[in-house]
């Protein structure tokens, strides 16, 4: 028999809640195209898209298929009767204005719906259009995308200020000679220090490299700079279709400067939502008229996508001739909980799965073939999960 494998241990905490029906909120500057850019997502006219400031302001949900080369290949084997792909939840919110952290605009309402959120979508503004009115007087993309940073990263400073005030009373009350509290000192000292992080440093807090435990004390704090942005640059249709605007470089830069590693992904909503009720033939066609290279000349698959991972979601696959279904969960997970992703009972009476990955299926083209080369595996309770796993659960009673 060969020696046991070593338990695979999941390495590290992740920013963020925990969970696996994370949530991606479309952040930006008043009438900057996030509405527009919900409705053309979630295919909706959900969001309250108008030329004027403050349109929104109740945040809209939609969820929005993530599209998965994968998941259509196992479709086509399976032909089964129901298909359901993987999901990535949006949330249209209304726009922040400068001085947002003290009450400016919608502030603090803008602010708890950020909170609520797991990774944000950050819409900005690069479109010359006299006819939309821009908050700040002109289009500025550097400006606006400084103005988001310092709200979040005021609101954060607040907030770690609170705690550390809070730290400061109890250590006060404790005396010195409070043994039992060095946790509690422990967690005075991180958020001493994310304090100097956004002060002193002046960076965000995803930009940091924490301990575990700092993680822990990150996360209860539900810090705004700690979740992940994917910056979206709305630009008119022309520029898009050119890959030529001023501000592209300019972006780029700030955000190597500021944010460097964060996503940069150019669109245009206005082309966005000249290609949302056409067919995928008519799409190509209107493409190909523009100059654009063969094929879907959307970006909103990008987009999801870029959001999806960006919330270190990973999906694994239950296949058969009734339902193709891809399941969303955390990267890191162990095979018990990607189980209770479909229902709580399985993580309960879970006994193992039979996985397979997508590659070995694809290169032997049946199960039955995956099988026969022993590349489909019992897997146990300690089972780190893998993006693209199919797995087959099998529970107790
Ligand atoms: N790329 C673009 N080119 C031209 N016009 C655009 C573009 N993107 C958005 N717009 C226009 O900008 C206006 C504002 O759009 P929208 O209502 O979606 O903004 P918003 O960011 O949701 O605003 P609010 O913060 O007020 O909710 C609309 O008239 C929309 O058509
Ligand atoms: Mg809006």
């Amino acid at each position: 028999m060969p020696p046991k494998k070593k338990v695979e241990e999941s390495k590290e905490i992740l920013l963020g809640r925990p969970g696996n029906n994370l949530k991606i909120g479309i952040v930006g500057l008043p009438n900057v195209g996030k509405s527009s850019f919900f409705n053309t997502l979630s295919k909706s006219d959900l969001g309250k898209a108008a030329n004027f400031p403050y349109a929104t302001i109740d945040p809209e949900e939609a969820r929005i298929p993530v599209p998965d080369e994968r998941f259509d290949w196992l479709c086509e084997l399976y032909k089964p009767k129901s298909q359901v792909p993987a999901f990535l939840t949006c949330i249209d919110i209304a726009g922040l204005t400068a001085g947002a952290s003290t009450g400016a605009g919608l502030g603090n309402a803008f602010l708890s719906h950020v909170r609520a959120v797991d990774g944000i979508f950050q819409v900005v503004r690069a479109f010359d259009d006299a006819e939309v009115i821009h908050v700040e007087g002109d289009v500025d993309p550097l400006r606006d995308m400084q103005i988001i940073s310092t709200e979040l990263r005021l609101k954060d400073i607040e907030w770690v200020e609170k705690a550390l005030e809070g730290h400061k009373k109890e250590a006060k009350r404790l005396g010195n000679n409070s043994l039992a509290d060095k946790a509690k000192k422990e967690e005075a000292a991180t958020v001493e220090k994310l304090y100097n992080w956004l002060t002193v440093e002046d960076k965000d807090i995803r930009k940091g490299t924490w301990t575990n435990k700092e993680v822990e004390v990150i996360n209860s704090l539900t810090l705004l700079t700690a979740k992940p942005i994917t910056y979206l640059v709305n630009l008119s249709t022309d520029n898009f279709v050119k890959r030529k605007s001023k501000w592209l470089k300019k972006i780029h830069d700030w955000v190597q400067t500021n944010n460097p590693g964060d996503p940069i992904i150019p669109f245009s909503v206005s082309l966005e939502e000249t290609l949302v009720a056409m067919s995928e033939e008519e799409k190509a066609a209107e493409g190909e008229k523009l100059g654009l290279p063969k094929g879907n000349p959307s970006a909103l698959g990008k987009i999801t996508k870029a959001g999806y991972s960006s919330l270190h979601l990973i999906r694994y696959f239950t296949c058969g001739p009734d339902e193709v279904r891809a399941w969303t969960l955390r990267d890191g997970l162990k095979a018990p909980q990607a189980a209770g992703v479909i229902h709580s009972d399985f993580e309960q009476k879970f006994v193992c799965g039979e996985i397979m990955s997508f590659e070995d299926l694809k290169e032997h083209g049946t199960e039955a073939a995956v099988k026969a080369a022993g590349a489909q595996r019992q897997q146990g309770k300690t089972y780190l999960m893998k993006d693209g796993d199919i797995a087959y659960w099998k529970c107790g009673q």
